[in-house]
């Protein structure tokens, strides 16, 4: 077994709790209740300390890597502040669900049995870590989250305590409740601009913290952005991180060749979508990487997609080196400025590099007129709202429609049954704006079974499309522009018996997808184009260029209750 003295980790396994573990990875659901909160301060580890072979049982109480400290737990106190001691060990938690999975390890909620508070406790194997060489890698964030847990901070997840067993390493985390920043702008396509301002000013303000400690991240990215139950950013995953010795001497001048963008695929360190160009060719190190990095979450918030994609790595790298993106129509133009002066090929030319103290010149770009980053972590954030979008002269459609009060998210159900004409009233009582004609009805829904097995046969014979939905009866079929962000693709939408909503691509006549049916679907129409499809995982933006998003909802609405049998309930 190798030594991992190194890492200076405390505490025993016992074999009851190994099949705690298995079995915790095995569980789907959390048992745990949120607790009241109580103050646990971590200590860096005294330096003298190590272990030198892994703990037996019997040497529980012998090594030492990390003091935690209990307040109100009853154990010894400190000779400097009075505080309670407590060593712990996998014992001393409740290993729930498993919360997320790494490269090396799985990641549990669990919850401190003396404190009740609830843990992100990430556990990894140590034979994957020798085998995958990532012994750096786990120092790495080891290091790095001492450093930042000490220093105060409410910006990054915080290390409490780390601890060993013969098989295993244990990173007892602060629990960031709401999980990570991507599904949320997948969930409504991209962020509105408040919301983008908010959350990239949350992490530039994590970076000047970094960046203070002369810690660089180098693998910023959504999934690395964690919300707490606030809805606050805390900066995770740490393990690529690099603490420089000294920033200045640290920071290489030489600017990538651009004669020979070669980049080596295994090369850098970070996640592709995002790595700069200095770190692909492996020339410059400096916390401007990060710079990069914000710029492309910037974009991605914002449009939806990151602004460098390929489907093969070298195209990508390329793509990186040549500055080859694009903004797509309806780019916030104060966004677009920000971001060109981040996505910067010399890293001493990012916005931001040339600043003495923080990052006053992001700071006082035209994008975040109005924000004071300063109070950011104890003002509320704004409610995660999609970013709608607008003209080539960036403004939102927001403004350029009139839509209804009662038409913003969050349209209650008896709006959206009378909205729609489902409650027997006319739907004009609640909808300032004119109606468009409506179409015929199809009525299928409403026909007997041997007359939908002849409507059946007739698609069969006479519709292209049948072939396409999995021999279902075809309710309501038509081209709607289907969005992701900024980014907008003509599909064919077919809502069928079953009940299936797909779509497909009317040019090659393929099946592209389908949208989730569950009874929580809800569908919500923002104006006469444009209307949500929300599921629970993710909300569908599509816009019908006819002018028929209310018949759209209409249709998808009385599907759903002929289906399910129940009224609309709100979908979270
Ligand atoms: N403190 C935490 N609170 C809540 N969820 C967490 C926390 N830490 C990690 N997670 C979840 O666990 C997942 C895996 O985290 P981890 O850091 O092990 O892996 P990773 O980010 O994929 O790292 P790597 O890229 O090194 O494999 C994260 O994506 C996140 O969803």
């Amino acid at each position: 077994m190798e030594n991992f003295a190194l890492y200076t980790y405390d505490g025993i396994i016992s074999s009851s709790f190994s099949s705690q573990i298995a079995a915790a990875k095995s569980s789907t659901t959390a048992a745990f209740h949120h607790q009241p909160q109580q103050q646990i301060v971590v200590m860096p580890p005294p330096p003298t300390m190590q272990t030198t072979t892994p703990p037996t049982p019997s040497s529980q109480a012998t090594q030492t890597s990390q003091v935690v400290q209990v307040n109100g737990g009853g154990q010894s106190l400190t000779a400097n502040n009075m505080m309670p001691v407590t060593k712990r060990n996998p014992k001393d938690y409740i290993f729930g669900k498993v919360i997320g999975e790494g490269s090396y390890s799985t990641v549990y909620l669990a919850k401190d049995i003396h404190t009740n508070r609830e843990h992100a406790i990430k556990v990894c194997e140590k034979q994957q870590i020798i085998r995958e060489k990532k012994r750096e890698q786990v120092r790495r964030e080891k290091d790095a989250l001492n450093i930042l847990s000490n220093s105060g901070s409410s910006l990054f997840v915080k290390l409490y305590c780390t601890f060993q067993d013969a098989e295993r390493l244990y990173f007892v985390m602060s629990y960031a409740k709401n999980g990570d920043l991507l599904p949320y702008i997948n969930k409504v396509g991209s962020f509105d601009s408040a919301c983008t301002r908010f959350y990239s000013g949350e992490i530039l303000r994590a970076l000047e913290h970094l960046h203070d400690l002369n810690i660089m991240h180098r693998d910023l990215k959504p999934e690395n952005i964690l919300l707490d139950h606030n809805m606050h950013i805390k900066v995770a995953d740490f393990g690529c991180s690099k603490i420089l010795e000294q920033p200045a001497d640290a920071v290489d001048n030489t600017i990538l060749d651009e004669n020979n963008p070669r980049p080596r695929s295994n090369s850098f360190v970070g996640t592709a979508q995002y790595v700069s160009p200095e770190l692909l060719t492996e020339k410059t190190i400096s916390p401007s990487s990060d710079l990069w990095a914000l710029g492309c979450i910037i974009y991605q918030m914002i449009a939806g997609l990151p602004p460098f994609r390929s489907r093969s790595e070298y195209m990508l790298f390329k793509k990186i080196l040549n500055l080859d993106y694009v903004y797509p129509d309806g780019f916030n133009a104060d966004a677009k400025d920000l971001v060109q002066k981040l996505l910067v090929l010399d890293p001493n030319e990012r916005l931001g590099t040339k600043d003495d103290q923080r990052y006053t010149s992001i700071r006082s770009h035209p994008f975040y007129k109005g924000l004071d980053f300063d109070t950011l972590h104890v003002t509320t954030p704004p409610p995660i709202y999609p970013y709608l979008p607008g003209n080539s002269e960036g403004q939102e459609l927001r403004s350029q429609y009139r839509v209804p009060d009662h038409l913003e998210p969050g349209l209650d159900d008896k709006q959206l049954t009378r909205l729609l004409g489902l409650d027997g009233q006319s739907s004009s009582t609640t909808t300032p704006a004119p109606v468009p004609r409506p179409r015929k009805r199809s009525g299928i829904l409403h026909m007997n079974d041997e007359e939908k097995q002849h409507q059946l046969h007739q698609q069969k014979c006479n519709s292209k499309w049948h072939s396409l939905v999995e021999g279902n009866l075809i309710v309501k079929q038509g081209l709607v522009d289907k969005r992701k962000g900024l980014f907008a693709r003509r599909r064919m939408l077919m809502l069928t018996m079953g009940p299936h909503l797909y779509y497909a691509d009317p040019v090659n006549m393929t099946l592209k997808g389908e949208i989730p049916w569950s009874p929580q679907l809800r569908v919500e129409p923002k104006n006469f184009r444009i209307f949500f499809v929300h599921t629970p995982n993710r909300t569908y933006y599509l816009e019908d260029p006819e002018g028929f998003a209310l018949e759209w909802c209409k249709a998808i609405e009385e599907m759903r209750v002929n289906t399910y049998g129940v009224s609309p309930t709100t979908c979270t």
